[in-house]
């Protein structure tokens, strides 16, 4: 379920009418997703061509004043070529207006499908798009900070508690500790840009080994690449039973350094910053499943998921990208 706000067929043909984008012709909410309502959407031109559009309702965890960054980042990327949708801007020129309360925006819609058991051949693919996002977003020239660094995952876990953290799993109370070691890595020095930091499958569009689309920036930020690419590993190169996938990992690593070489201090950090990585996720999963009521109609995700992922970057070590 992602659609939390209900708008009638008026309050939307009002709302397209404010774009040049044709006439309303359908608006479907769409079931994937958890943070945001969205909606696709079909239009029709004067001269009769149709056009397809995501709108999206902005719901949970985010801050409107980010929405300029996350908007502005979609067009600075997709102007560079990137696979990112371009936001529609509104006959006064806004990325985003106010509806029922909420802020909006109207996104280009992009072919594809994610995949559900990425391929390493798609690895390769995505790792090779996220270093070319990273080098065409140098030159952006707004900033946002993390929201969810290693500090603040530290801090979501601290505000958990053990004894909560015990009763979703009994091993979820000692992932505190290293969650403040990983707050203490020092990152000052790693090359920074703008990063996604949530490119899981579900955020990637693919038709066979292509990527079509990355979307769903609102965790986008101001960071170290190395970072994004860890996560990316973490979310991408695990099966359905928590097992590594080595020929996934390796693709993806190679996709990305096949655009962007990995500097030494990049490598030395790696193992380190993906145990950070899956912390970050067992906080935001931890506190998810504390806080949504049992018969939310959203689907929780395990943060014990990431704890065995974590556990595996742990034993790898420095062999892994050696
Ligand atoms: N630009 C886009 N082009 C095509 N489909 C999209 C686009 N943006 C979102 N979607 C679809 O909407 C779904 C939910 O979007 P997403 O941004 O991931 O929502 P949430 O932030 O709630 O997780 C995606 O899984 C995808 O199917
Ligand atoms: N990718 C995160 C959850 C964030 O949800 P999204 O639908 O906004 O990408 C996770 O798997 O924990």
């Amino acid at each position: 379920m992602a659609v939390y706000t209900h708008l009638g067929a008026e309050d939307l043909a009002r709302l397209i009418a404010q774009y040049d984008v044709g006439e309303l012709v359908s608006a479907k909410g769409i079931a994937e997703g958890v943070s945001n309502s969205n909606w696709l959407v079909e239009t029709i031109g004067a001269e009769g061509s149709g056009a397809r559009f995501i709108l999206t309702l902005y719901e949970r965890r985010i801050d409107y004043a980010d929405l300029p960054y996350f908007l502005d980042l979609l067009d600075h990327l997709s102007a560079k070529g990137c696979p990112v949708p371009r936001t529609m801007h509104d006959r006064a020129g806004a990325s985003f207006r106010m509806v029922e309360g909420k802020a909006a925006a109207l996104i280009e819609f992009l072919p594809g499908v994610s995949p559900t058991r990425p391929t390493a051949a798609q690895a390769h693919s995505v790792g090779a798009v996220l270093a070319r996002m990273h080098l065409a977003a140098r030159d952006f020239p707004l900033s946002r900070a993390n929201a969810m660094d290693f500090a603040a995952s530290a801090a979501i876990l601290d505000a958990c508690g053990a004894d909560r953290l015990a009763s979703i799993h009994p091993d979820l109370p000692a992932m505190l500790a290293h969650a403040h070691s990983a707050a203490a890595i020092d990152l000052s020095a790693l090359p920074a840009s703008q990063t996604h930091t949530d490119l899981f499958p579900d955020n990637v569009l693919m038709r066979g080994d292509k990527v079509t689309g990355l979307i769903d920036f609102y965790f986008a930020c101001t960071g170290p690449m190395v970072l994004d690419l860890a996560v990316t590993h973490a979310a991408w190169c695990f099966d359905a039973a928590g097992q590594y996938i080595a020929d996934c990992g390796t693709a993806l690593v190679a996709g990305y350094e096949s655009i962007r070489s990995l500097e030494p201090a990049e490598v030395a950090l790696f193992p380190a910053i993906a145990k950070g990585a899956c912390l970050r996720f067992v906080a935001s999963r931890a506190e998810d499943w504390l806080e949504t009521p049992d018969d939310a109609l959203v689907t929780r995700k395990d943060p014990m998921q990431f704890v065995e992922r974590w556990r595996f970057y742990d034993e790898a070590g420095a062999g892994l990208l050696a």
